[in-house]
This record gives structure tokens, sequence and C-alpha cells, in this order.
């Protein structure tokens, strides 16, 4: 099952951390532009040997990858070939890999995204899904989920300033972000596995500790993929609230923060060997931040 899987590689490798593969433009290393092709046509290869790099030296760290698909697609069909090839390269480090992909549309259409990224050409092992759209929207991918073992992570308090525009909206007394959670909760009941959480998951920000802590209470059986920590300000004590006592319940995404450390220290022009040992550097020190943060709260039992 998807989620034991997850909680699974999360114990043993002792870190809740999940790696951003998002290669923004800016934050691709020269040494690595220069050595694969500066031209539009070599794109591809730029973000899949960038990515292979990155995952070389995450792979003995963390449980898991996400990749935010719009980094790829805004280089069309190359970029696309670069996210497919990362996937199955990532799968091959026994990595668990997550689609950022949010989608969310009627039923039909619902499920040939789900087939794309489930089961197709994209199949991750779980996947982000915007729940605006109702049941009948999240219903092909919970199908496929239980069908083939994965995993889908609703999106219920995002990590943006602006979600609360609509996700704290109150409507029939409570904010609609509850609204969802229970919904979530509802959704994934029948796909629970050993650990007492569910396949189906929660995208809860790390940037709203308030809410993240009404959302443990609401979703027991849920799963958080909390992103936020890092580039966008939050730090583990912001986090604490999205775990358990067993300090299971959460994973916690940074892109950003670690593919792109390097240019806080040097810039873009660094050497292959600088920008590995940035990688590995920044995953290391969010994983003792992240651990730290548990232990140093009695509540937390970490693994
Ligand atoms: O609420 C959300 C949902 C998804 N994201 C995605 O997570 C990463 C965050 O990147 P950082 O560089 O660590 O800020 C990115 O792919 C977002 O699309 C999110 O930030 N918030």
């Amino acid at each position: 099952m998807f989620i034991d899987q997850l909680i699974k590689k999360i114990i043993e490798k002792r870190n809740p951390t999940v790696v951003g593969l998002d290669p923004q433009e800016y934050l691709i290393p020269q040494c690595i532009i220069k050595k694969y092709g500066e031209e539009i046509e070599s794109i591809g290869e730029v973000l899949w040997q960038l990515n292979k790099v990155i995952i070389d030296q995450i792979a003995p760290l963390v449980p898991a990858v996400k990749l935010q698909i719009a980094f790829y697609e805004r280089w069309g069909i190359e970029g696309l070939k670069a996210y497919q090839k990362t996937i199955q390269y990532a799968k091959e480090k026994e990595l668990i890999v997550i689609g950022d992909i949010k989608r969310g549309d009627i039923s039909s259409t619902a499920q040939a995204y789900a087939i794309a990224h489930l089961e197709g050409p994209f199949a991750c092992d779980g996947v982000t899904v915007n729940p605006f759209m109702g049941s009948d929207s999240i219903r092909p991918f919970l199908d496929l989920c239980k069908r083939h073992e994965k995993g889908s992570f609703i999106l219920t308090k995002t990590s943006n300033p602006s979600s609360k525009e609509f996700q704290n909206l109150v409507v029939e007394e409570k904010p609609l972000y509850l609204h969802i959670a229970y919904k979530v909760e509802e959704w994934g009941k029948s796909l629970i596995g050993d650990y007492g959480y569910s396949s189906i998951g929660a995208v809860v920000g790390a940037t709203h500790p308030k809410e993240a802590r009404e959302l443990r209470k609401a979703m027991p059986h849920t799963f958080f993929l909390v992103p936020g920590y890092g580039a966008q300000g939050a730090r583990a004590e912001d986090i604490l609230s999205c775990f358990d006592e067993r300090g299971l319940g959460a994973i916690v995404n940074s892109s950003r923060g670690i593919i792109g450390a390097h240019l806080k220290e040097k810039g873009r022009d660094i050497s292959l060997e600088y920008f590995k040992n940035s990688v590995r550097n920044a995953t290391e020190k969010m994983q003792k931040d992240l651990l730290k943060g548990l232990e140093r709260n009695a509540k937390y039992k970490v693994y």
C-alpha cells in the first residue's frame, strides 16, 4: 500500500523530508548548462542531467521526491520527456515519487488525468489533486489508487498567502478547509494502512500552523504533504503540529531550499562538485532541523 511504503521509508531513513525537483531556470548551475547545451533544444537534457545529479545525492538520505510538473510543461515536449525520465530514474533509486500535478475536472476528464499520472506515461506513486470540483472529480483518482496501490494528496489548506481568500471562508459555520478535511477523511476510509493512515492524504501548508493544528485533529487518518518549509518562510516549529505522537503523519517538502541552496552561498557559477555538496548539505541540514524540532518536544517520539 502506498502510504505504508512511504511511512516505512520515512522510518528507515529517519527523515520526513521530500525533496522538490522543481528545476526553475535561475537555479540551474552554469556548469550543467555549459556541459549539456545552452540552446533551447538541449533543455530536456539539461533538466534530466540536473535531476540525475540531485537524485544521486539525495537517494540515500530521503524517502521521496516531488516533481512540480509546471517546471517541465513550461518547456513543452522536451520538458515532459525529462519529467518522464526523472520519474523512472527516481523509482529505480527506490524513491517514492510524487507528481505535483494539482488536477481536477469533470469525471471523464479526471479519469484521463488519473490514467496519465497513476498508470500511464507519467505514472508516479502518488499525485496531488484539486478538490474544487467535488467528489466526482476525485473518484477516478481514488479508483486508480485502490487498483494500483497508489496515493493522492488533496489540496486542503495550501501554503500560499492568498489561500485564505477561499479556503478560510466560513461556510455553514466552518471554514471551507475543514469541510474539505472531512471529505478527505471520508474519501480515504477504505485505504487505511498498517500505521492508521490512508493512501489518500492532504496538502497542508507549513506556513499556516494554526490551521495545520486544527486539521491534524480533524483528520486523524490523513497523512499530510507539507509544502512551505524553507523558501516560503516556514520553520520546523511551524510544522510540528502536523505530526502525531509517533513523529509520523507528515512529510515536509523543500524544493528551492535544497536544489537552490548554492545560490545564497555562491551563485550559479559553481563546479559540479560544489553543487553536489550543496544539495547534500542542505538535505542533511533540513533532516537535522526537523528531527531536532520533533525531539525537543517531549510529545513526539522519533522513530
Ligand atoms: O500549497 C502548496 C501546494 C504545493 N506547493 C508546491 O510545493 C513546492 C514548494 O516549493 P519551494 O521552493 O520549497 O517553496 C512547489 O512545487 C509548489 O508548487 C506549494 O508550495 N504549496
